[in-house]
Parts: C-alpha cells; sequence; structure tokens
C-alpha cells in the first residue's frame, strides 16, 4: 500500500495556500501578494511544522506556475552556518535572472538563525544587492537571533501553533484519503501529542496507521510513548493528597512499565500543571520543582532519582500547605 511507504508529512503537505488549515491571516495576506503581482522580503517565524516551509513552496507554486521549480531554492542555513554559504549558494542563485518571463526568484532559507552574524550582516547585503532579481524569505523561530538590519527589510509573519481544530481537521482529511477508521478520542489524543505542531501529529498518525486501520486513543498513546492526560492527572492529584507510596507507584509504571521517556513526562507534567485548577501557591511550587528536575536531568542526573525526588518535594509542598 502506498500509504506505508511514503511519510504523510509529504504526501499530504498542502499544495495550494488554500488549503492549509489555520493560520488564516497569513495565509490571506500571502495570497494578497499574489493577487498583487508583487514581493517584498518576508521572515517566517514560529515553532516547528506550523507550516512556514508550506507556506513559502506554495506561495512559489502560486507565484510561477510551472515554473517554479527553476524559480525558487531551498537552502537550510544549519547545514552551512558561515560566511561561505551567502558567498557562494545564496548569491550564485539570487544573481543569476529569473527563468520562463518571471518577474525575480524566491530563495527561501530554513532556520536562518542559524546563521551566525558574520553570514547574517553578509546576507543583508546581497538581500539589498539582487532586491530586483531575487526576494528572500527567510524561516526561523525566534526572530530575536535575526540581526534588525534584517528584520527592518522584511514584513514579518509569526506563525502560532496550530489549535486543536486545525490539527483534528488535517488528521480527519489524511486518515479519510488513507482509508482509516478513527475514534474522536484518538484525534483528540493527536491534538493532545502534537501539541499544535502538524508535522507531529501526522506522524502519529502514520505511526498508528502500521498497526491497524482501526485507530483509538490507546494505539496513539502507546504508538508514541506518551502518558494519557488522566494518567498524569493521577499522579498530581495522589501527591496532592499526601499519598507518596501511590504517586511513587504510579511513576514507576509509567516509567518502567510504559517505556515513557523522563523529559517526555516532566513536560506533561509541566502542561498539566499550567491548567490546573489548584491553590497558587501550592502550584508554584510544583512547577519550581519540574524546573529543578529538568534542570538537573539536563545536566545529566540519574533521570529516575530526580523524578522520585521531584515527587517527594510535591508531597512535602502539598503537606506543608494542607
Ligand atoms: N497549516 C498547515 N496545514 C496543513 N498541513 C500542515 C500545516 N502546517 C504544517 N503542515 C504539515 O506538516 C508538515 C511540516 O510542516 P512545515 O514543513 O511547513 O513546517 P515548518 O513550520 O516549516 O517547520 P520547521 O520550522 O520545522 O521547518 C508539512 O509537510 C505538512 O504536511
Amino acid at each position: 500500500m502506498e500509504g506505508n511507504s511514503t511519510i504523510w508529512i509529504e504526501k499530504y503537505r498542502p499544495r495550494s495556500l488554500e488549503d492549509m488549515v489555520g493560520q488564516r491571516q497569513i495565509v490571506e495576506r500571502l495570497s494578497s501578494y499574489v493577487r498583487s503581482g508583487s514581493l517584498p522580503h518576508l521572515l517566517f517565524t514560529g515553532p516547528a511544522g506550523v507550516g512556514k516551509t508550506t507556506a513559502a513552496v506554495a506561495l512559489a507554486k502560486e507565484f510561477f506556475g510551472e515554473t517554479w521549480q527553476m524559480n525558487f531554492r531551498e537552502l537550510n542555513a544549519s547545514d552551512e552556518r558561515g560566511i561561505d554559504v551567502v558567498r557562494n549558494q545564496i548569491k550564485q542563485f539570487a544573481r543569476t535572472s529569473p527563468l520562463g518571463g518571471a518577474t525575480f526568484k524566491i530563495l527561501f532559507l530554513d532556520e536562518a538563525d542559524a546563521l551566525t552574524s558574520d553570514a547574517q550582516a553578509a546576507l543583508r547585503r546581497t538581500m539589498e544587492n539582487y532586491a530586483q532579481s531575487c526576494r528572500f524569505i527567510l524561516s526561523c523561530n525566534y526572530s530575536s537571533k535575526i540581526i534588525d538590519p534584517i528584520q527592518s527589510r522584511c514584513a514579518i509573519y509569526r506563525f502560532n501553533r496550530l489549535g486543536e481544530g486545525a490539527v483534528g481537521e488535517q488528521v480527519h482529511r489524511v486518515a479519510e484519503a488513507e482509508g482509516l477508521s478513527i475514534t474522536d478520542d484518538a484525534v483528540e489524543a493527536i491534538a493532545y501529542i502534537a501539541e499544535g505542531d502538524m508535522r507531529k501529529a501526522l506522524n502519529a498518525l502514520q505511526g498508528a496507521a502500521i498497526l491497524s486501520d482501526r485507530i483509538d486513543a490507546g494505539m496513539i498513546y502507546e504508538t508514541t510513548s506518551t502518558a494519557r492526560p488522566e494518567e498524569i492527572a493521577e499522579l498530581l492529584d495522589l501527591s496532592v493528597r499526601g499519598d507518596f507510596a501511590g504517586a511513587q507507584g504510579a511513576l514507576r509504571t509509567l516509567l518502567r512499565d510504559r517505556g515513557i521517556a523522563p523529559g517526555e513526562l516532566i513536560g506533561q507534567c509541566f502542561r498539566a500543571l499550567t491548567k490546573a485548577e489548584m491553590d497558587t501557591a501550592l502550584k508554584v511550587a510544583y512547577i519550581d520543582h519540574i524546573g529543578e528536575a529538568d534542570f538537573r536531568i539536563s545536566e545529566g542526573a540519574d533521570a529516575e532519582i530526580q523524578m522520585e525526588a521531584m515527587i517527594a518535594l510535591f508531597v512535602l509542598s502539598a503537606q506543608k500547605a494542607a
């Protein structure tokens, strides 16, 4: 079956701006460039998997039609971060004339924030010198890492994490196209796991579809090694009630039996806490304990010991607050 051999994020990458889900304001503004036939340099910022590359490719297709591949080039700045990439590849592409009757070319530079500041300074000059023949679309996670003179030459587009509705819509589309049946709970589970990242969402769907063409929430949590939100809520609830043995048992089940990575589990506890309705002082203490454990694990401390220590501190803080 084709679906098993192709990566769905590529197979179902929207081919036009109109086919993208979410990001409506951005899609509308980008479409108006196509209608007017003119394009400034653009800076796309935002988290992974929300449509920055997709929008750049779709924009090029809509501007150039059949000749889009001749007039569009994608480079990833994290492959080569120094000034040479600007001097060689970028300048080389920018200076040559557009083809097939196009009035300019588009260079899409992914992970532009990986460029060194020297490389960014050279890029700024290239953007100025070849603005007639080439428009730049720079993409990055944080615009603060892009030097001001580049930012001021670009129209800035901030891509947000996709909402649960948008993720669900695309998951339904792909499931239908692949002939899968999927429960509402499974769609919800995918949206929970994805945290607004469509790449994560479609990979979770494809991972579960290897097991069966009838997908439920359990399969999604299982194949992505993620705890269910109810399990996290129970862990927190046991510790708030001061039941250390119970919380410790729940934690060990998740870590040892279910094989959930400590980093993932800490992230899930953090997300659950930020939304939880509980005493503010206790919530503050819990978030502080999470930050401490997260930091220590990142420094190389034993993850399981740190997680248990975190639970112990949860219980102590709850007892103090009682
Ligand atoms: N808004 C969207 N609508 C539909 N599908 C999307 C959308 N955003 C992302 N996708 C899907 O997720 C995949 C990854 O998205 P994309 O490459 O555009 O991410 P990105 O924002 O450029 O992330 P990165 O910063 O990691 O490069 C796409 O191939 C597409 O299948």
